[in-house]
Formats: structure tokens, sequence, C-alpha cells
């Protein structure tokens, strides 16, 4: 394997970059130089990087919607609306499914079939196709900072069309949008191509514009531990720190113990900033991103509005940077313009309620963010040895060897061999650490609040809590007690 955790060189770099601007029509509109100047234009307050600077800064928690469909006009007026209707602080496009799997011939039939039925035929925004043109278009016609969701294994040219239009934040990240995205897609692979797009982001900065760049932390978003979460967003973060980037939102999927998701918020940015600094990245500014519940939802929309507002009330009280916002159709699919508003003026008001507020330390507090770390330290050490000092090469090891392991992942590069389960308090736990390489009394402790509930339950601490936990806030309850 010759992958390594190095910083590409501008020779690598560039002779990489020929090839990519050939794998759609639009990749030849990429200039680079022009590119520079045109960023350079970009107001302070609609860079991604710089909006989220001044929000850590005055320690405001931004909202920030999911949205994309296929046309430019529609997608502008959606974007229009949910700034202007919902207050959303900061845009996405989301990016659709063919894209995220390189498919663009189908993006074409998909814009073209949209034309003609007049709504949208793709599930996000088709950004390679639409090109620099189209993306700049977009970016001219809003007024705040845009970034780039989406979910994709191989990102280098829609990084490329995406950066070069103004959209000054690019999501995800080799292992983030592998494993929970694709089924069999190599972990070296998709850790190459990541390592291009951090670098594409690097060489951005080194001309003097500030990029923002955000791993994917929810993953799959079923009952993910926090712990596997933070060490997947601290692994992505040191990975893009090595090619360049400075500027680096690190997430987490909201889970539903309040404590046990502030206390991930609370570690997930200490231990980042540690981490980073302890292997020399000492110029990275790092915020935090917390995504409301990324599981089921229950169909009926004030129960859903009753999951949104516990969410932007955790992603406060926690302190985050910004909190991804959910819709009151997340039920049903993708969202109206008018339902997504709803979610963002939702979670606006709450976060305005509770602005300057923020969950005390307690002893329970700072047991959640002690288990967390300890448990993330072991990962992280772990795969620092297996990879003999090398991230790169020990997160492909790691992942072979079930070190690092995320549940209910369609990646056949995944152990899948850990499973997680609710204590009696809604914390996520681990039901089955697998090869997972835990000290003894950290398993004993998730053990412990396992069979806690289960004497609460009158019953055996088995996989059958995982079932009963993934449909329960479908259901209307956090954690699935037996019927
Ligand atoms: C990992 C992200 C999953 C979430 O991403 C939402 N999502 C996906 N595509 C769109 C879209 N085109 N517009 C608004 N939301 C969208 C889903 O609902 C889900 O919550």
């Amino acid at each position: 394997m010759d992958l390594q955790n190095k910083k590409l060189s501008e020779e690598q770099f560039f002779k990489i970059r020929e090839e990519i601007l050939t794998h759609w029509p639009t990749g030849k509109d990429v200039d680079l130089t022009e590119a520079v100047e045109y960023l350079k234009k970009v107001p302070d307050e609609k860079n991604f990087a710089k909006k989220l600077r001044k929000a850590k800064e005055e320690g405001v928690t931004l909202a920030q919607p999911r949205a994309g469909v296929a046309l430019i006009s529609e997608h502008i007026k959606l974007l229009n609306y949910l700034e202007e209707e919902g207050g959303a602080d900061l845009l996405p496009s989301t990016i659709d499914s063919y894209t995220r799997q390189n498919r663009y011939n189908e993006c074409q039939v998909g814009i073209d079939e949209s034309i003609k039925a007049g709504r949208s035929l793709l599930n996000g925004f088709p950004a390679v196709n639409h090109g620099v043109k189209g993306c700049r278009e977009v970016y001219e016609s809003i007024k705040n900072p845009i970034q780039a969701r989406h979910g994709t294994p191989d990102a280098r040219l829609l990084s490329e069309i995406i950066t070069a239009s103004g959209w000054t934040s690019n999501e995800g990240g080799g292992i983030s949008y592998n494993i929970p995205y694709a089924k069999s897609v190599s972990m070296e692979r998709t850790i190459r191509d990541w390592q291009y797009c951090d670098r594409l982001t690097g060489w951005y900065q080194e001309q003097g514009i500030e990029l923002n760049r955000e791993p994917f932390g929810p993953l799959t978003g079923t009952l993910v531990p926090p712990s596997i979460s933070n060490t997947v967003a601290i692994l992505e973060a040191l990975l893009a720190a090595e090619q360049g980037v400075k500027n680096i939102t690190v997430g987490y999927g909201q889970c539903g113990n309040i404590i046990q998701d502030v206390a991930a918020i609370r570690a997930l940015e200490e231990q980042t900033e540690e981490y980073l600094k302890r292997f020399g990245y000492n110029d990275v500014f790092v915020t935090t991103v917390f995504h409301q519940w990324m599981g089921g939802f229950p169909a009926d929309e004030a129960k859903a509005f009753g999951v949104i507002s516990l969410g932007a009330a955790t992603a406060a009280m926690a302190g985050a940077t910004k909190v991804i916002v959910k819709t009151p159709h997340e039920a049903l699919g993708i969202p109206t313009m008018e339902a997504n508003a709803q979610g963002i003026r939702d979670t606006k008001m709450t976060l305005n309620m509770l602005r300057g507020q923020r969950m005390p330390m307690s002893k329970e507090l700072e047991m959640e963010i002690r288990i967390i770390k300890a448990e993330t330290k072991c990962m992280l050490d772990s795969v620092y040895e297996v990879g003999k000092g090398d991230f790169a090469r020990g997160t492909v090891e790691a992942f072979k060897l079930g070190i690092v392991d995320i549940p209910f992942a369609p990646s056949k590069y995944n152990a899948g061999k850990m499973m997680p389960a609710r204590d009696n308090q809604g914390a996520v736990r681990y039901l089955m650490p697998g090869n997972l390489p835990f000290t003894q009394d950290l398993i004993d402790f998730n053990k412990e609040k396992l069979m806690e509930r289960g004497r609460f339950e009158n019953r055996d601490v088995t996989f059958q809590m995982t079932v009963d936990d993934i449909f329960a806030v479908g259901k209307g309850n956090l954690i699935g007690r037996p019927e």
C-alpha cells in the first residue's frame, strides 16, 4: 500500500487534476487562476469559513438546512425562500444521488426530464452537470454562504467545480463519505481521493482564500455511539490538516440523551484540537456542527417539531457552532420548500430563546465527557499503532481489523461486529464491542449501563433492545421499551 498521510506536492496534485477535469465536459471550465480572483471577491458575510469564525467568537449557534433540486432557477428560488422565509444563516446545496456516484449521464437525463415534467426529478442539485457557470449563478443569487453537502466517495470533480463557483465549504471525507454511502469502494481509494479534495482546499488556502471543510459527522445516523463518530471526525480532521486545510467543522449526530449529546460536542471540540496540536497542526480553526436526529422520524408533523426542537435545544446547550436542521416532512421524503422553512423557523426560535445559555458542568456531564474521550483515545491510539504512525494507512488497517466499526454500514470494508443499544436513560452504549480496542473498565462500564436497563425492563440485554431502539423515535419515544 503506497498510501501515505503526506501532503500532496503541487506536481502530484496538478497531475491528478488533469485527468479529473476530463470526467465531464464542465470540467474544462475550471480555471484555478481565474477562480482565485473570483473567490477574492467573496465578501466576508458570504464566506462560510469566516461566518463560522464570527459565530464561534460570538458564542452563537447558526442554523443550516439541507436542500437541493434539479434545475438552477428552482434551486435559487428554494434557497432564497429558505434564507428569507426560513431565516437560514448558512445555505446548502444538497447534491443528488447520481452525482454522488459520478453518474453524470443520468444526471443529464434527470435534468432534461425535470424540465419536461416541470418539477424536480432528482433528489438534489446536480452541480457537476450545471458546471461553474450554473453554480456561480446560484452563488450570485443568494445572500448567505453556501456549502456542498453530499455523500460522494469520489468528489474530486465536484469539489473543483463548486469551489471555483464561490461555494466556500465542502462536506465529506474519505471515511464518512465511504462507509455509510458505498458498498464496495475501498477505504484506500476514498482516503486517497479525499486527500485530493483536501489538497484542493489547501491550495486555495495557500492563495489566501479561506475555505471550510466539514467531515460528515453522523455516519449511518443509526445509534452511532459518540466515540465512534468522534473518532472518525478526528481522523478526517487530521488527514485534512495534513493537506493544508485550516478551517474545519467536526460534526456529531444527535443520539437523544441530552447529557450524552452535550458531552459528545464538548469532547469532540476538545479532542479534535488536542490531536491537531499533538501532531503539529497548530493553526487550524475548529468549529462544531450538531445534526438534529438522523434516525427515523414520526410522521405526525407536530411530533416531528418536537424532535426538531429538542435537537435545536441540545445544540444550543452544547454550544455547537452550527446545527443542521430537519423538517416536519422527514418521515415522508424530500421536504417541500415550506416545510423546510418551518424546520428552520422552529430551530431559530429555540436557538433565540436559549441564546447565551449553556448546560453547566455536572458530575454526570463530566463522566460522559470522560467516557467518550477515553473510548475515542483507545481507538485513535490503536489506529496510530496499526498504521505505524501513519493515520491514512492506520485507518485502512483499522477498518479491516474492526478497530473502528460503524454500526449498520453498507460497506463491505466495515467489520460490522460492533452493536449499540440505549441504556436506561437513553444514552447510546456498546452492547457488543466487537473488535474495538477498549480497556476492560470501559467494556464493563457499557455492560453495566445496559444491565441496569435490563433489570428495569425485566428482560435480558440482547440485540432486541437495539431493534426496539431503532424504531422508538418513529413511534414517539426515545428508548424502545418492551411493548
Ligand atoms: C445525510 C443526510 C440525510 C438527510 O438529508 C435530507 N435530504 C436529502 N436530500 C434532501 C433534499 N434534496 N432536500 C432536503 N433535504 C434532503 C434527508 O431528508 C435526511 O434528513
